[in-house]
């Protein structure tokens, strides 16, 4: 009988050897595993099974390799299944279902040339349908009498939308509400379509298309291959989609291996009251601490405009997104930072105030909060674009860093707006203001109500974050550094009043209007007229000017920061937390080498008199 092994005796030799028999397998399939994945991260596009010409295309973006959602993707597509894709924001979703659907209309047009619209590609917003529209004339630049495409998102009136679809292109890009006026105009026709895209499919249905989405769905022929994209897809939005659109649906679910491809993104959280978040921000873009194009989020439009007219107080230029400026201004706005115009986007990321207040509930197999679905009906202030974003899908390019003035109000808005920044493996910074409970409402100039949750947002963005392999850092600026500057915040916080805000909101509409529209012909004859119409103009006719905050004197600098200013290193020159026993510190506290300085003394009074600049002992 076998005698009865206790935990301290050594297993007899045949035993040994059976216990360490599922050992070995198991590090031999480990080796397996890992040589596979390290193999297949060299597989190069053409490996894929793409068209040559489609390959051709890429390599001429600079495409090296696939990305990983690229990789694993592709093939099935181009195997004929659905896709479901949940993807880190900036992975090159966009490449892995366009390519796809190129190659499917190219193999058919080699037996078949009867012109069809065989791809639909439905977005939420119309920022993203221009992307993904030129994205396409990208991909088939080297097939492009083989290729039509065309967006149903330009402002044109519908007759000219109509003479577009009248061409049958093979491909439409679209927001689902346009596409259903089409199909139901019997303009655009999809009864043979075999390519569905759905990108950002999740919030496809939080802004309210449900309607258009089921219209559609009964006008396309049974088995139309789908494909769907989303960095945030929840559960919720993944049954509903599936129940409406795929067959049997391929889930690839890649949040895992967010760490594997390096992580280049920083995100760094700050607690501080309302009033301190102007304060800092003013610090970060007067002493350039962060450097590089930077996109700004705020709770909503006037927030937007009062960001920017505070800015202009110290001459710091800024551009304005929301969903009340024409599309055309939007989408021009995007491209000309992403030519580096504009090194500022403040963007009014307003679907909380678009669509109501947002609830989270915790979704238990994703731990992100799930945006209150639909549209609320007329819950809108003034005339917006429903299917304005830039938080989703929009590739800014060479973003430095993503603020959030005012945090989101849900983990998913957050995973979408840092997504902005570090894609396509480049690095970047995400930094985000939380208001501390006790500190909500102290300072009611500047205090919003989105603010009041921000705790417990943070705990969701956390715990969200946390299942991506990521994490929040968080950042202390030295209360005692900033307070020279106080008095000069205070004095640009008090000259942007709400007249000087609505003013500026109407004259930026005004203008743009007049921009886009009336003179529209003459900027065609004239190109080089149109580039003094910069949208980073300044606003503050209305907010009092005041000279002497233009510029910062040179003894409230600390001799660090000139330096860091000239020096004109790009990206972020990290503050660091102020630990009260550490003998080095920089600017604004940061550790290491430096000077270490301190307003002076603490006495009251004015501190510019009292602002000492004391050399490293
Ligand atoms: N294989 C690749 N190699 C290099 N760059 C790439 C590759 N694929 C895409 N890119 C670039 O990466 C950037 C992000 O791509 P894309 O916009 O498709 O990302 P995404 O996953 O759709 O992001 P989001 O979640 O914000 O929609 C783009 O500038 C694109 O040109």
């Amino acid at each position: 009988m076998k005698r009865k092994l206790n935990q301290d005796d050594e297993p007899p030799a045949a035993d040994a050897a059976a216990v360490a028999e599922p050992e070995k397998k198991k590090e031999k399939k480990e080796k397996k595993e890992k040589k596979a994945v390290e193999e297949e991260k060299e597989l190069s596009f053409a490996e894929l099974g793409l068209d040559p010409r489609l390959v051709q295309a890429v390599a001429k973006l600079g495409f090296e390799k696939p990305t990983l959602v690229q990789r694993r993707a592709i093939p099935l597509a181009l195997n004929g299944e659905d896709v479901l894709c949940k993807a880190k924001t900036g992975s090159g979703k966009t490449a892995a279902y366009v390519l796809p659907v190129l190659q499917g209309i190219l193999g058919r047009k080699k037996t078949d040339n009867t012109p069809t619209t065989a791809g639909l590609i439905l977005v939420p917003t119309r920022e993203l349908a221009d992307q993904v529209h030129k994205a396409i004339e990208e991909f088939s630049a080297f097939c492009a009498k083989d290729v039509t495409a065309a967006k149903l998102t330009e402002n044109v009136s519908d007759a000219v939308q109509r003479s577009l679809l009248a061409n049958v292109p093979d491909v439409v890009v679209s927001t689902p509400a346009r596409a259903w006026k089409s199909v139901d105009s019997g303009a655009l026709s999809v009864a043979n379509l075999q390519y569905l895209v759905l990108d950002e499919a999740d919030l496809v249905l939080s802004y309210g298309y449900d309607e258009d989405m089921e219209n559609l769905a009964r006008s396309m022929p049974k088995g139309v291959q789908t494909t769907m994209m989303s960095a945030t897809l929840l559960s919720a939005e993944l049954d509903t989609l599936k129940g409406i659109f795929c067959r049997n649906p391929t889930l690839l679910d890649l949040k895992e291996e967010f760490g594997e491809e390096d992580e280049k993104l920083t995100q760094y959280y700050v607690r501080t009251g309302e009033d301190d978040k102007w304060l800092i921000t003013y610090l970060i873009f007067k002493l350039q601490l962060i450097k590089g194009p930077c996109l700004i989020f705020v709770a909503d439009i006037d927030r937007s405009y009062r960001l920017k007219l505070f800015f202009e107080q110290f001459s710091i230029r800024s551009c304005i997104l929301n969903s009340e400026l024409p599309v055309n201004t939007r989408i021009k706005v995007i491209e000309e930072f992403n030519k580096g115009i504009y090194d500022i986007i403040i963007a009014s990321d307003e679907r909380s105030e678009v669509f109501g207040d947002e609830k989270e509930e915790e979704t238990k197999e994703e731990g992100e909060g799930e945006e209150k679905k639909g549209k609320k009906k007329g819950g809108r202030k003034g005339k917006r674009d429903e299917e304005y974003g830039v938080s989703r899908g929009i590739d800014f390019k060479n973003v430095a860093a993503v603020v959030n003035f005012d945090l989101p109000t849900s983990a998913s808005s957050y995973t979408h707006r840092i997504g902005r920044t570090a894609r396509a493996g480049r690095t970047g910074i995400a930094m985000s203001f939380v208001v501390p409970k006790e500190l909500f409402g102290k300072h009611k100039p500047t205090s919003i109500k989105s603010c009041e949750k921000d705790e417990k947002v943070l705990a969701k963005i956390v715990r969200a974050q946390g299942k991506m392999n990521r994490k929040l850092e968080p950042y202390n600026f030295s209360k005692e550094q900033m307070e020279a500057f106080r008095y000069r915040m205070n004095d640009a916080l008090r000259a942007v009043t709400k007249v000087a805000i609505r003013e500026a909101r109407t004259r930026e509409l005004r203008q743009e209007l007049l921009r886009s529209e009336t003179l529209k012909r003459y900027f065609e004859e004239n190109p080089a007229e149109l580039s003094h119409l910069r949208h980073d103009g300044e606003l503050g006719h209305k907010a009092r000017q005041q000279a002497h905050l233009k510029h910062v004197p040179d003894y409230l600098l600390p001799k660090e920061a000139k330096k860091e200013i000239t020096k004109g290193s790009v990206g972020f020159v990290p503050f660091k937390k102020v630990d009260k026993d550490k003998k080095h510190r920089g600017k604004f506290g940061a550790k290491g080498k430096g000077r270490s300085f301190k307003v002076g003394g603490g006495r009251k009074g004015d501190p510019l008199k009292t602002f000492k600049v004391r050399r490293k002992k």
